[in-house]
């Protein structure tokens, strides 16, 4: 995908249960990156999963209110990711843009697999087959204890199929998202988001001015 004459761009997701405040810091994160990219002629892309091209949001809206088998699930999420990565994210990325996108693969291993008890021998030959070579540079995990997370999707929003689902399968998403913290150190950040808005942008200011330390 990199090609010599064009640096490759930057790849971050956003991941953490539903609740668990990652919305709320995309946008400020992608203001961050923008004002130091624009000077560099570089764009932000922000985009998001299920979704991010107008297959993917149609394939979204089935997946979020329609019940379906376990590995039919499993595999739209792919279906969607497929043409995400093919129309956003890898063209992004050969035009030195950074792209962010409020969920990918891990949503896939913490939901299907952690939540639903997908195999995990099979969320990887997915992942083998759908993006072998591409991972997100950084991927930031809000984390939250699950009754915080609860309480704040209680008090703002109508729920959709996954939001609806019992503490026992957002127990599992949360251990599973941990674990694949554990197992991706150099990649995944966990961020404690059950800290105020304020205390998590500060932390978000720390490690992205280092990231964009190697375009300045
Ligand atoms: N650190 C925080 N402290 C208090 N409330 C928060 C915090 N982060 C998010 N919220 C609130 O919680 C609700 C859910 O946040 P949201 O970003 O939509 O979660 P997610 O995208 O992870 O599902 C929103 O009303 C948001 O304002
Ligand atoms: C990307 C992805 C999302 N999901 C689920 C997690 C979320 O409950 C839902 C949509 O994600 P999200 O956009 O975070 O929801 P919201 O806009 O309500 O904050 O899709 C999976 O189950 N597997 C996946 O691979």
């Amino acid at each position: 995908m990199t090609d010599s004459t064009a640096p490759r761009g930057k790849f971050i997701s956003f991941e953490g249960i539903d609740g668990a405040g990652k919305s709320t810091h995309i946008a400020f994160v992608a203001a961050r990156l923008a004002a130091t990219l624009e000077a560099h002629g570089k764009r932000v892309v922000s985009s998001r999963e299920p979704g991010g091209t107008t297959l993917g949001e149609k394939l979204r809206e089935l997946l979020l209110h329609e019940k379906m088998h376990l590995e039919t699930e499993a595999l739209l999420m792919f279906a969607s990711r497929r043409e995400h990565i093919a129309q956003v994210i890898a063209p992004g990325l050969e035009r030195g843009d950074w792209v962010i996108s409020d969920r990918f693969t891990d949503a896939s291993f913490a939901y299907q697999g952690g939540g639903r008890g997908l195999d995990r021998a099979k969320m990887e030959a997915l992942e083998q087959w759908v993006h072998p070579h591409l991972q997100p540079d950084l991927t930031l995990l809000f984390d939250v204890p699950l009754d915080v997370a609860r309480a704040r999707l209680d008090a703002t929003r109508t729920l959709d199929k996954f939001e609806q689902e019992k503490t026992d399968f957002f127990a599992a998403c949360r251990n599973e998202y941990l674990r694949r913290a554990a197992q991706f150190p150099e990649r995944i950040v966990v961020i404690d988001s059950s800290k105020s808005i304020a205390e998590i942008q500060d932390t978000l200011v720390g490690i992205l001015d280092k990231l964009l330390q190697v375009i300045d």
